[in-house]
């Protein structure tokens, strides 16, 4: 069943219990509303999705209280070293697993100002005037604990003992979400339900733990500081878990320019298309632009000085396995209806627009 969020927002509400346990029927209605969500607005809002809320809480523990958030990590270290002994600060934890220099290889962790998202910027110059507005926030980077073109970088155990068996486990936990969440789609477009399945068989995901610290609201009002510019994401779809701060926003598809709020919803997560899926329908499915600026105001007292609350965030941002082909689907294009995009690879795809970005 759909639901509208709320009256002045469009992103749909979908319940996905009965394409997981119901009949064929049941599944089929799922997907007709998901193909929907995702051609008429590129996001939607997913409830009964999978993950139990008890690992989701653990989650933003883990990156607000344990992991990479710099001032509670310190009482948690404080603690911690007392108890152990050791010396550790929280920075120089971080600082033990950092983001490698290429842009490509998106793991471990990163500082305030490290990573500039940009919008199809590829040129140095155009890269160099968009870094003049840091995006104020940090994160830590983390994906399948196989992948050997990428390995994780952790945090060392003795440093944040848990971390690591946790989160592999989350991400095993999220490949669930995205197996279901693939099916719906392509049935929702009429192929072969496992059709998406087969390109995405070697979790070359992605989940990332997002902290935007404390930041006076007037400066990303005015524009002159980000917590993260308006921009797509590059992969087949995004699985988004955000804590109740708010600040995400997506840009209305009938205006651009023009931004709804997408607020926290409890019991949902946020499902948004990237750029690769848009690519391989032909632009059927959208790969909306969205950003996260300053929440929305309790009360508008227009006091200056005024510091926003800090922001978690938790993606999991799916893509095709690297050495696929995305080319244009069976049924996207024909007679009337050109390929708008060259194939090209997963790989070559993601790593052009990571490159842009560190
Ligand atoms: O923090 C958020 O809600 C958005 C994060 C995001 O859009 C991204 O990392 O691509
Ligand atoms: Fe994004």
């Amino acid at each position: 069943m759909v639901a509208p969020a709320t009256d002045t927002l469009s992103i749909p509400i979908i319940d996905l219990d009965p394409a997981r346990s119901g009949s064929s029927e049941d599944t089929a209605r799922v997907a007709k509303d998901v193909y929907q969500a995702f051609k008429h607005v590129g996001f939607a809002y997913i409830k009964n999705h999978g993950v139990p809320q008890e690992l989701i809480d653990e989650a933003f523990e883990w990156a607000c209280l344990r992991s990479i958030a710099i001032i509670e990590v310190k009482l948690i270290a404080n603690e911690y070293n007392r108890a152990k002994g050791s010396s550790h600060s929280p920075q120089s934890a971080k600082d033990k697993a950092p983001h490698p220099p290429e842009g490509w290889y998106h793991r471990g962790y990163s500082g305030i100002g490290r990573e500039k998202v940009v919008q199809m910027v590829f040129d140095k110059e155009g890269i160099a005037e968009k870094r003049k507005t840091p995006d104020v926030k940090e994160s830590f980077e983390l994906g399948n604990e196989t992948d050997e073109r990428m390995p994780n970088i952790w945090v060392p155990e003795e440093v944040l003992p848990g971390f690591r068996a946790f989160f592999t486990k989350f991400f095993e936990v999220c490949y669930g979400v995205e197996q279901l969440m693939l099916k719906t789609i392509a049935i929702g477009m009429g192929l072969q339900e496992d059709f998406f399945l087969n390109y995405h068989q070697n979790k070359t995901n992605q989940c990332r733990l997002l902290h935007y610290p404390p930041v006076e609201e007037e400066l990303l009002r005015l524009g002159k500081a980000e917590r993260i510019a308006a921009h797509s994401d590059f992969g087949t779809m995004t699985i988004l878990f955000q804590d109740p701060v708010g600040g995400l926003e997506v840009e209305d598809i009938h205006e651009k320019g023009k931004f709804n709020p997408a607020p926290f919803i409890p019991g949902t997560a946020v499902v948004n298309i990237g750029d690769l899926l848009m690519r391989w329908s032909n632009d059927e499915l959208k790969s909306t632009l969205h950003r996260v600026r300053a929440p929305p105001l309790v009360d508008d007292s227009g006091l200056s000085g005024r510091m926003t609350r800090p922001r978690y965030s938790i993606p999991y941002f799916v893509s095709p396995d690297r050495d696929r082909v995305i080319d244009c689907l069976p049924g996207c294009f024909g007679p009337g209806r050109p390929k708008k995009y060259e194939p090209i690879t997963s790989r070559e795809y993601i790593s052009m627009r990571m490159n842009a970005t560190y």
